[in-house]
């Protein structure tokens, strides 16, 4: 009883405002912090089955997020738990980089991609130095504050409450930043993850749409091919230890220059570092910070300079008025796009038979797809604190050091 007046106490501290939208996790409201007059956004997880609350590891985690402060993380303020869900109380931020691609009304010089990306890099390099990784890196993940400031947001929530139940999520976008390791199905991974997401966002800022669009994993796979080559062992030598390694038929790259006009020679170079297929040779974020793209003209534009968009998210604390009552108000339901995505983000269920829809475009190199993939204990636990072995061990040690034989993929610490 005790805990549930703590927990009250705390969720009254919060003047909840209008629902700013719904995500992969739950609804985020924007609230009020009536002890600091602050603005906020608070993200209200759903904890589904688990009616006892957060398990430890989640609380641990939650902890460390809590601890991850940098100029272009998102502050996780507070964390608590209120009526069998989490809030998590995170800075109030006016808009993201999606809207600001998106925005045709808004002209982007090559000072501000450099700066939309230097601030996005410095997030990332910042997480990487702690072990962290972000795994969901997106444009709408990246956002924006009053001072123009970008900061990513969501970080580390993918290895706190699982990969989300992509068959009736938005989250099927995220497919078009997903490195080609991932899509191939490896299970132990590093920050080269994100670094090629925020390539993705890097080709994305320069053409103005989502640069990799693909339809399925294979697809997505296909299209990374079309614009960069077949990836080949002589490039990555654990490609084809991946567990869902499939070969691929061979196309050549097509010139660089010829999939980003508007690019400086200085952004080709770092794009084509950002988007070296193997993980290993891949340039991380804080080596991406000091290539010459950054130091070379045209310098990157003040963050309180660079073009948002007109209508923003109102952000005042004078909205705060001690006197009014919360205004609670049920969430929308966001129209999403259901894609069902049968073979989610983890699992292999049904590849064989996105390969058989997708003939045409792919190869199997033996037609043992299904025995290929048994080979391969698939059932590592993820970890994004990539210093700490996982939670749950869940393979026994002859399985595991086969696979590290087999695929020697261990996370890449950054320097
Ligand atoms: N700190 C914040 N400040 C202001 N608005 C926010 C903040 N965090 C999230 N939002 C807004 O709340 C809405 C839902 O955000 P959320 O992060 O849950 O999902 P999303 O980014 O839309 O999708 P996904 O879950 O796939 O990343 C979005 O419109 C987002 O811009």
């Amino acid at each position: 009883m005790a805990e549930v007046d703590l927990s009250k106490k705390v969720a009254d501290r919060y003047l909840k405002r209008e629902v700013l939208g719904e995500g992969t996790y739950g609804v985020v409201y924007k609230a009020i912090d009536t002890k600091t007059g602050q603005t906020v956004a608070i993200k209200k997880i759903r904890l589904g089955k688990q009616k006892e609350g957060v398990n430890f590891t989640a609380l641990r985690e939650i902890k460390l997020l809590k601890e991850l402060k940098s100029p272009h993380i998102i502050e996780l303020i507070d964390a608590f738990p209120h009526k069998g869900n989490l809030h998590l109380v995170f800075e109030f931020m006016e808009t993201d980089l999606e809207t600001v691609i998106r925005n045709t009304n808004i002209f982007l010089s090559p000072a501000d991609i450099k700066s939309y990306m230097q601030m996005t890099l410095k997030g990332l390099a910042f997480c990487h130095k702690k072990w962290v990784l972000h795994r969901d890196m997106k444009p709408n993940n990246l956002l924006i504050g009053s001072h123009g400031q970008l900061k990513l947001a969501d970080f580390g929530l993918a290895r706190i409450f699982g990969s989300p139940d992509r068959r009736f999520t938005h989250q099927v976008f995220a497919r078009w930043y997903r490195a080609p390791e991932l899509l191939f199905g490896a299970k132990q991974y590093g920050a080269g993850v994100d670094v090629w997401a925020a390539g993705c966002i890097f080709a994305e800022l320069l053409n103005r749409r989502p640069f990799l669009q693909g339809s399925s994993d294979i697809d997505q796979l296909g299209k990374i091919f079309a614009a960069f080559g077949t990836a080949t062992p002589s490039q990555w030598p654990d490609l084809a230890y991946l567990p869902d390694y499939v070969e691929y038929q061979y196309v050549a790259a097509p010139p660089l220059r010829s999939l980003f006009p508007s690019a400086s020679d200085d952004a080709l170079d770092l794009l084509s570092k950002m988007f070296t297929y193997d993980p290993k040779a891949r340039i991380t974020a804080q080596q991406a910070l000091e290539h010459r793209y950054f130091s070379s003209a045209p310098l990157p534009t003040e963050p309180n300079k660079l073009p948002r968009p007109a209508t923003k998210r109102a952000s005042k604390a004078s909205d705060f008025n001690p006197q009014e009552g919360p205004t609670v108000l049920s969430p929308p339901r966001k129209t999403r796009r259901v894609m069902p995505d049968r073979e989610g983000f983890e699992g292999n269920a049904n590849r064989t038979d996105k390969i058989e829809e997708h003939a045409g475009e792919t190869k199997n190199a033996d037609g043992e797809i299904a025995g290929r993939n048994e080979q391969v204990p698939t059932s590592v636990d993820f970890s994004i604190f990539a210093a700490r072995p996982p939670s749950r061990p869940t393979i026994n040690s002859a399985d595991r050091s086969h696979l590290k034989r087999k695929l020697d993929l261990e996370f890449q610490h950054p320097e």
